[in-house]
This record gives C-alpha cells, structure tokens and sequence, in this order.
C-alpha cells in the first residue's frame, strides 16, 4: 500500500463523494448541484495588472533571487529551461486528454476505492464544499498500471511509459527546485535532509495528478477547482495553455497565472510554508472552467517521507518557531479531516 493510502485509510470517504458527474449530459440551466452561490462565483479581482508572478529561467545566475521573490511575494512562480522536453510534455497532456475522452462508465473501472489515493475520481476536497466542482481527476503514484489495465486493458502500456518517464522527470526537477528554494531561505541542505534525519531509506512522497475541466455551458456560476491550498512542500504544474488557474493576494483579490509557452507553474504548498516558518506563504489558488475549451493540467506533488518529522527552521536565536514540530503523516491526516483549518490546528 502506498504512504498516502496508509493515512487516508483512517479517513474512507463513500462512494458518492469520490464519483464524477456525467458531464456529457449537460445542458443549461447548469443542474443545482454545481450551481455556486453568487458569493462564490469566480470573479477576477479589477486590480489584476497588478500582477507580475516571477518567470524564473533556471539558466539564470540570479534564479535563486528571483525564486525567493516569486515564494516570498505570491507563494507561485513559473520556471522555464527546466529540463523536461516539450515533447513529454506534450504526451502527458495527450494521454490525460485520451484518458478524460473516454465514455463515464469505462472511466468509472478505475474508480479509486473509498479509503485508497489513485485512480479516477472528483477531487479529495469535494465533502468540504456544499456544491460540486466541474472537475474529474485521475491520480498516479509510482506504477499506473493497475488502473491503466482496467480502462484499455489491452492497450495500457503507452500510457503507463509516458507517466513513469514524467514522475521520473518531475523527481529530478522538484530536487533541484527544493535546493534553490532552500537556499532562497538560506537553510543549509542539510537541515531537512530526509535520509539522514529519519535514518530510513524512505524515499519522498510524490503524487502525479491528472485534473478534467469539462466544457461548461455557464462559467460564471462554476468552479473548477475550488479555493485550496496544496499539502506539500511543493506542486509543479503543467496548465496547458489555456488559462484557468487563477490565485489569491491579500490586497489584491484573484489573479489569474498567465500561461507562458514552455513554462510549468511551481506553487508553494504547506509544508514548505511549515519549514519556511511562514516566510513563504502557501499560496490559495482554484481553477476555472471554460465554455469552449476542455481544458486538462497535471500537477505534481512533492514532499517529504510521511515519517520524517517536520519543524519550522529558524534562522536566528531570536525567532520564534510559528509552528509545532509534528510527522508529515500526522500533518496530512489533520488535513484530510480539517482541510484549511489544518494550519491553524498546528499553530504554537
Ligand atoms: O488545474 C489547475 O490549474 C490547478 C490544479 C490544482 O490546483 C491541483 O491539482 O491541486
Ligand atoms: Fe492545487
């Protein structure tokens, strides 16, 4: 069993709150159930060209810098020369695009199972929200073939080769993130050295993500993705290039994440707000859907072992740990049960 069903195995969810809604069948007036109330309706704040997230070139002799501004002042940045080729790229996004393509019912063969973390299904924050989300998900962690075979049994391997090649891709550039971004933070690599610091072989918790945003009749009274921050440390993301994602600033309001061509979005999550002891915030953010445009994104999550203990690192004698010393387990469950409350719940 994977870490990540390890913890959500306490916390089964049932089945009407992990299957999708058969968007096929949609026309207007969008049903009720995915029908936001006017206050939660996605509206851009009017300061938006306000807005200047970092493009970080990971080329560049002053990444490090423009990473910390990017975490410091947003909690996101997009990052380009980072390794992964277009054409990879490009094949994750059309093996997501096949796998969304096929009729609700093949789909509905690799349903994750109430207390499991892969395979198809609405997204884990669904049951804290009162309407639902124009969404359909597909979650991968290491092999994708059990769930591969259920949905093209005689032809899964395509899309199994593509989705090793990029978790592996991802692994490589989520390591050299996280070492610029803890040099952007000026903690010493070793100081959340998962190896030393747990003494087990235990390798980091990864999660590929594939998310659906149906064409839908009526884009104003829809959310894609409801308001969420992520648990990890961090999520790379490939959005495509059509737009969707949009984030929250404090004074500002929502702002959407410009896709730039070749860029994949890095947003701080959490548990790197935990270790950065609130220096870099973790960044609210939710998607939008579309009327013309089915649009798909990947996102990969990256973070410790489930067993390494986390604590804020403070730099100097002087500052005060914002938050207590806790296992990422411990954290993930608080969250799956508390969602946003959890960082609160862990304040000191
Ligand atoms: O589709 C997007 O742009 C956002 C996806 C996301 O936030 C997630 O998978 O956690
Ligand atoms: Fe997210």
């Amino acid at each position: 069993m994977d870490a990540l069903s390890e913890v959500y195995k306490d916390h089964p969810l049932s089945l009407h709150e992990i299957t999708p809604f058969d968007f096929n069948s949609v026309q207007l007036p969008v049903p009720d159930s995915h029908a936001w109330p006017p206050s939660s309706h996605p509206v851009v704040s009017p300061n938006e060209q306000l807005s200047s997230i970092p493009v970080v070139d990971l080329r560049d002799h002053d990444a490090v810098e423009v990473i910390r501004r990017g975490c410091e002042t947003w909690g996101v940045f997009q990052v380009v020369n980072h390794g992964v080729t277009q054409q990879l790229v490009e094949e994750v996004e059309s093996q997501t695009r096949r796998l969304f393509s096929l009729p609700l019912r093949q789909k509905m063969a690799a349903l994750r199972t109430p207390g499991g973390s892969t395979g198809y299904g609405v997204a884990r924050i669904t049951p804290f929200f009162s309407k639902l989300m124009w969404h359909e998900g597909f979650t991968i962690i290491g092999s994708s073939a059990d769930h591969a075979g259920k949905l093209w049994p005689d032809d899964y391997l395509g899309f199994c080769n593509v989705m090793d090649e990029y978790q592996k891709r991802m692994k490589i550039l989520a390591e050299e993130l996280l070492s610029l971004i803890l040099k952007s933070l000026n903690i010493p690599q070793g100081r959340v050295n998962w190896g030393d610091l747990t003494g087990e072989a235990e390798g980091p918790t990864m999660a590929l993500q594939l998310n659906s945003y149906p064409t839908c009749p009526d884009p104003t009274q829809t959310i894609g993705l409801a308001p969420h921050t992520d648990s990890f440390l961090f999520t790379i993301l490939h959005q495509s290039d059509s737009d969707g994602l949009q984030i929250f600033k404090d004074g500002v309001g929502w702002v959407p994440v410009d896709p730039v061509p070749g860029a994949l979005v890095v947003n701080i999550g959490d548990l790197l707000h935990i270790i950065s002891n609130g220096q870099f915030p973790s960044v609210l953010h939710r998607a939008v859907t579309n009327r013309t445009m089915h649009r798909v994104s990947v996102a990969y999550f990256y973070g410790p072992p489930m067993d390494f203990q986390l604590s804020p690192v403070v730099n100097s004698s002087h500052e005060c740990p914002c938050y207590r010393s806790l296992k990422v387990k411990e954290y993930i469950s608080i969250r799956s049960k508390h969602l946003d409350r959890a960082l609160s719940m862990i304040r000191i």
